[in-house]
């Protein structure tokens, strides 16, 4: 990632994440090791598997049957600053849970994001009580070693983002393969045709198209859209990440045949989660 040019937001996050890495991997307690011996004593939550989950609609009365909706716990971020501060992200989750949401993302960046590992494995523990037809759970962060895949895991994720932009090839080759021996197929996240056939050499079975641009924070909803024929006939659900704010831009990628769309700052700042997401995916009164 060095550079001569200013650091862009995304080289930015992944230095300060290596220090936080760092210190997490020397701290007794959370060492690489420890991490090691309680997954291999099968202390982790147990998972549900993200592709069946995204291919299993919550409902079957909906009248939006082909799209799943991943909501985000998103209480701040670099381009917006402060969203929702105050938010209790176990509460949230509960909401998005019990109104469809198949995937619940958990931002758990703390700098930028003011996330953490806490908040997802609160997260995860409010929706247990939904048992097998509770959402998966996604781990949003940078992630550039295993170390954090571990993390994720034991802190009851169901699954990884692993962004193609951060990462050489042979990281995310190596990191994509840990990550699906530990049960979670990643969120592969793209945003751009290089990016995404780089996601589709790796045999990825679930890629997110970010129409957020991470070093400058444009936002083209069209970023999606023009990479849908890559994936057409393929065995991949395709998701379309960031900046949608209401049912209309659901509904065009839904006719585009995009499978999900991950939502977070519209939904954080929705007077009334519930009634949003309804009008957001169509979804008749309840
Ligand atoms: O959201 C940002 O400002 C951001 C900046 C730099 C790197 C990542 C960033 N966001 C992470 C995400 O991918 C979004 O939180 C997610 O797609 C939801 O986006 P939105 O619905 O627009 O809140």
């Amino acid at each position: 990632m060095a550079s001569s040019k200013p650091p862009t937001i995304l080289e930015k996050i992944y230095a300060q994440r290596q220090l936080d890495v760092d210190v997490a991997k020397a701290t007794p307690g959370t060492r690489p090791d420890e991490l090691k011996e309680y997954l291999s004593m099968n202390l982790a939550p147990k998972l549900i598997a993200l592709v069946p989950r995204l291919k299993r609609n919550p409902s079957t009365s909906t009248s939006n049957p082909s799209l799943s909706l991943m909501a985000e716990i998103k209480r701040a971020s670099p381009s917006k600053g402060e969203i929702a501060m105050t938010v209790n992200p176990a509460k949230q989750a509960l909401i998005y849970a019990r109104s469809g949401a198949s995937v619940i993302s958990v931002l758990t960046e703390p700098t930028w994001f003011k996330g953490s590992l806490l908040d997802m494995r609160l997260v995860r523990q409010a929706v247990d009580e939904l048992g097998e037809n509770r959402p998966a759970i996604l781990r949003k962060e940078f992630i550039f070693e295993e170390y954090q895949i571990d993390e994720a895991r034991l802190f009851g994720a169901d699954t990884v983002l692993l962004i193609v932009a951060m990462l050489k090839q042979e990281q995310l080759e190596r990191l994509y393969a840990h990550s699906v021996s530990l049960g979670m197929e990643p969120l592969v996240e793209v945003n751009n045709a290089a990016e995404m056939q780089r996601a589709l050499d790796l045999g990825s079975k679930v890629i997110g198209v970010n129409n957020r641009n991470l070093h400058d924070f444009n936002v083209d909803m069209g970023t999606t859209s023009r990479l849908v024929d890559m994936v057409r006939e393929r065995d991949v659900i395709l998701c379309a990440l960031s900046g949608i704010s209401g049912p209309q831009d659901v509904k065009t990628y839904q006719e585009q045949a995009v499978n999900a769309v991950l939502v977070g700052e519209a939904l954080m700042r929705a007077k009334d989660t519930a009634v949003f997401i309804r009008e957001l995916l169509a979804w008749p009164e309840a």
